[in-house]
Order: structure tokens, then C-alpha cells, then sequence
């Protein structure tokens, strides 16, 4: 068993002439959830992009201790499931099709989806409570149900680890929380989630945090630790104060 979800080594990255990404080197622990979080501009999404492999860059990633670079692309895809901010996806298809997208690593070329497919789809639009609108193209659902069949899609993968950025985008308190109780299901059932995350109070109930700024890693600790609470009300020039309340770590404005 592999105790490392993640190994990236010296990876720096360049969006357009910039170097966004200087010199990042993170190990991110299996069966558990890493947050990332951090201001604007960070360079949060550019590192999740980069431990995807959507993003050329230098320096070495390992998953699950094999080196991304000379992994098949379906076995990638098998092993990590990916969703994305502001994903354009064909407004077409239906919420059943794109969650059917998730599926595609497991299927041979044009063959049709198998029963073991069906479930899976099944499994996460129920997952996400998007089940009901299975036959619905993807164009006519509000922002919040197309994320929820995004998600659905991701979870479809059934990918031992999962990278979501923004996830929590356009969606109500109630499926926050059941996001929240989901991602903690995955992990216990031995999946590795990292998510980039706005929310902080959220992203403070993971096990670990990764704190960036200006395309480093300035902290990595646990959700718990002091240490870790300073460096993300640093980042944020402490325009947030991380209290505990109600058994629970939450960030709030300074004001
Ligand atoms: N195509 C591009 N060319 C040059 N710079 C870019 C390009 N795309 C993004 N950037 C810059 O890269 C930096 C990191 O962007 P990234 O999206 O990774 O930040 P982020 O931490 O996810 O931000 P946010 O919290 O605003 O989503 C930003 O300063 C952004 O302006």
C-alpha cells in the first residue's frame, strides 16, 4: 500500500511568458483530503492543473508512486478523477451522457457502456442528487445542478484520487454540506481528495492544508494545527481570523 497519494518535485510552470508556478515541492498523503487554498491569482488552479498532468510544466509528479510522465493515459485517467473550474461541457448531452463521461477511461474504444458503467453513473448522479434530472441536457440545468452532474461525473471515475477545484461553486448551504459529507465518505473508504477551495471554513475541515501565495507553498499542516491557522491568516494580511466555534475550525473577516 501506497501512503502517498501525490510526490511532485521541483515543479515550476509558465502561463503564457510568466512563470506561475516557482520551484513547488508537495507530498500529499493518501486517504486523505488536502485543501488548497490561498488569495486570487496564487496559482492554486495552475498547481492542481499541473498534478493532473493538463499542464505542461517541469520538475516530477508521482501517483501513487508511479511517474505521471510515463503512465498510459487511460491508466492516468482510471486513477485520477478530475473537475474542473468553469469546465465548458457540450450543453447537449444529458446530465446521464456527461456523467457517462466519467466512465470513458473504462471502456474499450467505441464499445457500449457495460452494466458495471451504468451502476457507476447511477451511483454518483445519486450521489449528488442529480439523478432526477438525469434527462435533462446539461444547457437547461441552473448553475448549481450542472455542478452537481460535474461532480457526477467526476465521482463516476471512481478514481482512487480525485482534484477538484472550486467544487463548492454555485451550490446552496445544503449541498455544501452534502459535498462536505461526501468527500468525507470518499476518504474514509481509502480515496484521496484535493480540492481548491474559496471557501476557508470548509477547506478547514480537511485533514491537511496546503497554504499558497505568488506560486509557493507557504505552509503545508494539519486543519487543527495553530501554525497552520497563522500562515492562512498571513497570506490573507490577516484580514481573517480563524476561530473555533461549535466544535469546528472557521475563518472570519477581521472587521
Ligand atoms: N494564460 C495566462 N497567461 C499569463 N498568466 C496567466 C494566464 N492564466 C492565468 N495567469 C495568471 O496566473 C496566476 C495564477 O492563476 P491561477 O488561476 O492558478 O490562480 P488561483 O490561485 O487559482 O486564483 P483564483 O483564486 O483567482 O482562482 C494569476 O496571476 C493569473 O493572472
Amino acid at each position: 500500500m501506497e501512503f502517498i497519494a501525490i510526490d511532485a518535485r521541483q515543479l515550476c510552470a509558465k502561463l503564457g511568458n510568466d512563470e506561475i508556478l516557482h520551484d513547488i515541492s508537495l507530498v500529499l498523503p493518501r486517504a486523505r483530503w488536502t485543501s488548497i487554498v490561498g488569495p486570487n491569482g496564487a496559482g492554486k488552479s495552475t498547481l492542481l492543473k499541473a498534478l493532473a498532468g493538463l499542464l505542461a510544466h517541469s520538475g516530477e509528479v508521482a501517483l501513487l508512486g508511479q511517474p505521471m510522465a510515463k503512465m498510459r493515459g487511460r491508466d492516468r485517467a482510471r486513477q485520477l478523477s478530475w473537475l474542473g473550474q468553469n469546465e465548458s461541457s457540450a450543453d447537449d448531452l444529458t446530465a446521464y451522457d456527461v456523467a457517462m463521461l466519467g466512465r470513458l477511461p473504462h471502456q474499450a474504444w467505441l464499445a457500449p457502456p457495460s452494466s458495471a458503467d451504468h451502476a457507476a453513473v447511477e451511483r454518483a448522479l445519486r450521489a449528488t442528487q442529480a439523478w432526477d434530472w438525469r434527462g435533462r441536457p446539461l444547457g437547461q440545468l441552473s448553475g448549481g445542478e450542472r455542478q452537481r452532474v460535474l461532480l457526477a461525473r467526476a465521482l463516476a471515475v471512481e478514481a482512487e484520487v480525485l482534484l477538484m477545484d472550486e467544487p463548492l461553486a454555485n451550490l446552496d448551504p445544503p449541498h455544501q454540506t452534502d459535498w462536505l459529507l461526501m468527500v468525507r465518505d470518499l476518504v474514509a473508504s481509502g480515496k484521496t481528495v484535493v480540492s481548491v477551495l474559496h471557501e476557508i471554513s470548509f477547506a478547514l475541515q480537511a485533514d491537511e492544508l496546503v497554504v499558497m501565495d505568488k506560486g509557493r507553498v507557504m505552509h503545508q499542516g494539519a486543519c487543527v494545527d495553530a501554525a497552520t491557522h497563522r500562515a492562512l491568516e498571513g497570506v490573507f494580511d490577516h484580514r481573517i481570523a480563524v476561530h473555533h466555534l461549535a466544535g469546528q475550525w472557521l475563518a472570519l473577516p477581521r472587521i
